[in-house]
């Protein structure tokens, strides 16, 4: 069992079984060994900051602007629609979930839209719901050319512009992206937008306590708390005396070992808890786009419970046996009203009277994680006390060193994703005309 601050019993639970199945304990000692150089390159990384998703925890100077921004934003805005795709948006969701859970925002802050895609659907939703003189804009885009984010954009300029007249788009947009010549930098420069600097070293994926604070900032929640969870992680895993002592040195050996034995194709992560939704699709992106590579990687299935043991659990228990499965209890078993029995009084269901909605959440995640068990399938369990910035923080970073070693065991660059770009490329062509019946 290994733990570390913020992130209680980090069970690798599957940890304690290895050898009962067709990893060995010989292959899991090596790949274990293997952590130790790729926990060394990250402790250069930091030390000479090649890496900037492991200085920014400790980093503070970055939040001016941000701060600056978001309280103009607060003041001025009923509605702030974030832009962006993939790494430029998805940690932003997973923080805001932390604020906003679908009811609307917390006392004194503007509703907080992500539009993440180029439906016209949703942005025709969007103009009719908000009135342009009260809504604001921050457009995130690392290259400042993808093209999803700057038609984004330019649909959005000209509906306020029509509205507002175009001086007035200063104060209502704003660009994060790298301080150099893209569409997007353009863009900013031509109707004077505030430009705030994304870290040309700061890849989307792991881009998340740099691109995600603008939203946490507008949503009211603590940006220093986010990254000292996060760096809380990163000191014990890059501090501790051997790779065993670091979880997420564990972790990357666990599914990179099942991976190798061709026990495991597929890694779902399936926390219990509502406000950990986005957080699994951010998990998605960086585990499938850091690994999946030169045949390499297993794919990353984002679930949650309760709610998936009634649509997945039946294939996750007695289908392919090809998955590693992340629970994430979030430390609800004090929380909700217990049932009363006065209204609950069915015989059948006497063992939820008494009982609150977070008993029942807590032991569904139990009875989960022994019943895969049971089925044979490999099973770890983080537990975190109380889902707050800090531990939210403390995920992020979790993940994204498990990522980082798992890239090095496999011997592939987390940071790049060169067959992307087909596609896109492909996409230029057809809207240029070419191959278009
Ligand atoms: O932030 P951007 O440069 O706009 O990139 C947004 C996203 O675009 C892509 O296609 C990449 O596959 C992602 O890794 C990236 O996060």
């Amino acid at each position: 069992m290994v733990s570390a601050p913020y992130l209680h019993d980090v069970t690798a639970c599957f940890a304690e079984r290895i050898g009962e199945g067709g990893l060995t304990k010989d292959a899991y000692a090596r790949l274990l060994h293997g952590c130790g150089p790729a926990l060394e390159q990250l402790r250069r990384a930091r030390a000479d900051g090649a890496l900037p998703f492991l200085t920014l925890p400790s980093r503070r100077d970055d939040l001016g602007p941000l701060a600056t921004l978001a309280a103009r934003y607060r003041g001025a805005f009923d509605d702030v629609v974030v832009l962006g795709t993939g790494g430029s948006s998805l940690g932003g969701q997973a923080i805001a979930a932390l604020a906003d859970r679908g009811f609307g925002p917390p006392v004194g802050s503007p509703r907080v839209h992500f539009l993440d895609n180029v439906d016209p659907d949703t942005f025709q939703a969007l103009f009719a719901a908000v009135d342009p003189a009260r809504t604001g804009v921050f457009a995130i885009s690392k290259s400042g050319g993808t093209a999803e984010t700057l038609c984004q954009l330019a649909v959005v300029i000209d509906r306020l512009r029509a509205a507002l007249g175009e001086d007035a788009l200063k104060r209502h947009v704003a660009v994060m992206t790298e301080p150099k010549d893209s569409p997007l930098s353009r863009i900013a420069e031509r109707f004077s937008l505030p430009h705030i600097d994304h870290d040309p070293g700061l890849g989307g994926r792991f881009s998340v306590l740099s691109t995600g604070m603008l939203p946490a900032l507008l949503l009211g929640l603590d940006t220093a708390a986010l990254r000292t969870g996060a760096a809380a992680v990163l000191e014990q895993a890059l501090e501790a005396k051997d790779a065993a002592g670091a979880a997420p040195a564990v972790g990357a050996a666990i599914q990179v070992g099942l991976a190798n034995e061709r026990m495991v194709s597929q890694s779902v992560l399936m926390p219990y808890c509502d406000r950990l939704f986005w957080f699994a699709r951010w998990y998605r992106q960086l585990w499938a786009e850091s690994l999946g590579k030169e045949g390499n990687g297993t794919t990353p299935v984002d679930a949650l419970g309760t709610v998936d043991q009634h649509s997945q659990l039946q294939l996750y228990l007695d289908g392919p046996a090809d998955k590693l499965f992340t629970l994430v209890d979030a430390g609800m078993a004090e929380a909700g009203r217990p049932v009363d029995p006065d209204i609950l009084d069915h015989p059948e269901t006497g063992y939820l009277q008494g009982r609150t909605m977070g008993e029942l959440f807590t032991a569904e995640s139990r009875a989960t994680a022994e019943t895969l068990i049971g089925y044979g399938r490999p099973v770890r369990q983080i537990r975190v006390e109380r889902l707050d910035e800090g531990t939210l923080g403390a995920l992020f970073m979790h993940f994204m060193l498990e990522t980082a070693i798992a890239a090095h065991l496999m011997g592939v660059n987390a940071y790049d994703q060169p067959a992307v770009e087909d596609g896109k490329r492909l996409t230029r062509r057809y809207l240029q005309g070419e191959g278009v019946s």
